[in-house]
């Protein structure tokens, strides 16, 4: 990751982006068959992804595709009951060692010990990794630096979501996943989120996302889940062109099947 602080504004053009990330044809993240059960569902379905190093990928999908379930899977966070993964050649359960000093992870719902200070937890996220970003720089690039001697429990909704992205960057990973971003962001906090992954050069990412300008603004190429099964595959402009739509987020709405339910709307019928 680049150890600038000073953070440029994210380019508007997908090709300014190829360009300026320079991705290559290698593969950072492959995941192979993923499959996952809770009980009789079948929540993740024979996932294959394959993420080239240097680039940002976006996982879609409804409430309850499934998506979660795969990026846990991916960071070797919950066994799949059948499908391999391999991030820069590793296995995550076999090399769980070696895969926590190149991973960095945000969940959705980070579990942090919450009577730890800002400042504390940065520092214990950064004791896993062998050449972390210096503490303050990981808090000052999520705004957080007047926080760090505030207790995680009393942070705003906003501002945890914000610690979670350091945690996730401290290490400066080679490979970050971003489950739900910028979810309870404010815009400004948004935008700056946005420059802040534009600026991870050479870095793979795969970010979990509702947000269809967040997708378009970041994502080099993206996959829509649709109940555990990949349904579409390719640049932000592929998937439009696919639906025959003019947004993303018509595109959505369509190749998921029309108005959008979730599955537990389904579950109701
Ligand atoms: N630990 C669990 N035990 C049982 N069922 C689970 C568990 N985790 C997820 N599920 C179920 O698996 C399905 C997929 O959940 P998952 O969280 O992966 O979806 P998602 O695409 O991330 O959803 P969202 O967009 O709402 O976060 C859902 O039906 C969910 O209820």
């Amino acid at each position: 990751m680049t150890r600038r602080t000073q953070h440029r504004t994210p380019p508007d053009s997908a090709p300014a982006r190829l360009q300026s990330r320079g991705h290559s044809r290698e593969l950072a993240v492959e995941a192979r068959g993923l499959t996952k059960s809770y009980g009789t569902r079948r929540a993740v379905d024979g996932v294959s992804l394959g993420i080239r190093r240097g680039e940002v990928f976006g996982l879609l999908g409804s409430n309850g595709a499934g998506k979660t379930s795969t990026v846990e899977m991916i960071a070797g966070l919950r066994s799949p009951d059948a499908g391999e993964v391999r991030i820069l050649g590793l296995n995550p359960w076999r090399d769980r060692t070696a895969v926590r000093q190149i991973l960095g992870v945000q969940l959705q719902e980070a579990m942090l010990h919450g009577s730890l200070t800002c400042r504390e937890l940065v520092r214990l996220y950064r004791s896993f990794y062998p050449d972390p970003l210096g503490t303050d720089q990981a808090l000052s690039m999520v705004e957080l630096t007047d926080k760090a001697s505030t207790r995680f429990d009393d942070l705003s909704g906003g501002q945890m979501q914000r610690l979670s992205i350091a945690l996730a960057l401290v290490g400066d990973p080679s490979v970050v996943i971003l489950d739900e971003l910028t979810t309870g962001l404010d815009p400004r906090a948004r935008r700056r989120i946005w420059a802040l992954i534009e600026s991870l050069q050479d870095r793979t990412v795969l970010l979990v996302s509702h947000a269809m300008d967040e997708v378009e603004t970041l994502c080099d190429r993206l996959a829509i889940l649709d109940a555990g099964q990949i349904i579409a595959e390719g640049t932000p402009e592929q998937i439009r062109q696919k639906a025959g739509a003019d947004t993303l987020e018509d595109a959505f709405v369509t190749l998921t099947g029309g108005p959008i339910t979730t599955e537990e709307d389904d579950d109701e019928h």
